[in-house]
């Protein structure tokens, strides 16, 4: 048994509405099918990401053992940046959590990881706690530079930050994002493996063995047990099925740890 606590988080997106996430809450807050001997929550870290607009709503009627993070944050403090969120007015909010460098922001907004390494290490300073995804495409995996890539991408974080105890890494092979192609339980173990191998070598052995890495990319209610029953798979970030009932199921794979 780990001394890592199973961290279940799920991405919205840009989804959802007034009514829609309403019921969304409800089937959370009902909690149907969520069977454990203990509290849920004493054994798996609940953090929901709505959008920004919903995150009031969301905060305020969802149960409190589950936390809400938000998908985005802008890379400095409050000021003349139109249309961004910073961590400061995150923090103000009570919010605990946030998304960064998701791979569609990555792929649709440009972000580069020295950016993605910037927010990390602002949100950091402000308090908050960062699930920061990483993953590579498909032709890079075709091309066998899966290792590379990440390491790439956690390479900036680490030059950045030092403390890591309120880091979640995520990692999200893209070509398993939404495609309903779940990484198979080896390959999202081997690059688990490398990932905390690599922490260990360019951060610190304690590091990488309290660091969560979690996986994301198809992760549903039939593959999310044999998933969890992986060495250094530590919980999940579900986009799609984070959105139905499902996703109770997923939290309850944390049994299987
Ligand atoms: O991007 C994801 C979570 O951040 C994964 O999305 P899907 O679960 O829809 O593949």
């Amino acid at each position: 048994m780990s001394s890592r606590k199973f961290f279940v988080g799920g991405n919205w997106k840009c989804n959802g509405s007034v009514s829609k996430v309403k019921e969304l809450v409800d089937v959370l807050n009902k909690g149907e099918g969520l069977t454990t001997s203990v509290d849920i929550t004493d054994v798996v870290e609940v953090v929901v990401a709505p959008v920004a607009l919903h995150i009031p709503y969301v905060q305020e009627k969802l149960r409190k053992d589950f936390k809400v993070a938000a998908q985005n944050a802008w890379v400095k403090g409050s000021g003349a940046y139109t249309g961004e969120i910073s961590a400061d007015i995150l923090k103000d909010f009570g919010l605990e959590w946030v998304i960064l460098g998701h791979s569609e922001r990555r792929s649709l907004m440009h972000e580069t990881s020295e950016f993605v390494a910037e927010k990390t290490q602002y949100c950091l300073e402000k308090g908050l706690s960062v699930i920061l995804c990483i993953g590579e495409k498909l032709e890079e995996r075709e091309a066998n530079k899966t290792f590379d890539v990440v390491a790439s991408q956690l390479t900036p974080v680490a030059d950045k930050i030092k403390d890591w105890s309120k880091v979640v890494v995520a990692y999200e092979p893209v070509w398993a994002i939404g495609t309903g192609k779940v990484a198979s339980p080896e390959q999202a173990q081997e690059v688990h493996d490398n990932v905390r191998g690599w922490l260990s070598d360019k951060v610190s052995p304690e590091v990488a063995s309290s660091t969560r890495i979690i996986y994301g990319g198809s992760v549903s209610a039939s593959n999310s047990d044999e998933l969890a029953t992986c060495k250094d798979i530590d919980g999940f970030l579900v986009g799609g099925a984070s959105l139905k009932p499902d996703f109770l199921k997923i939290i309850q794979s944390a049994q299987k740890k």
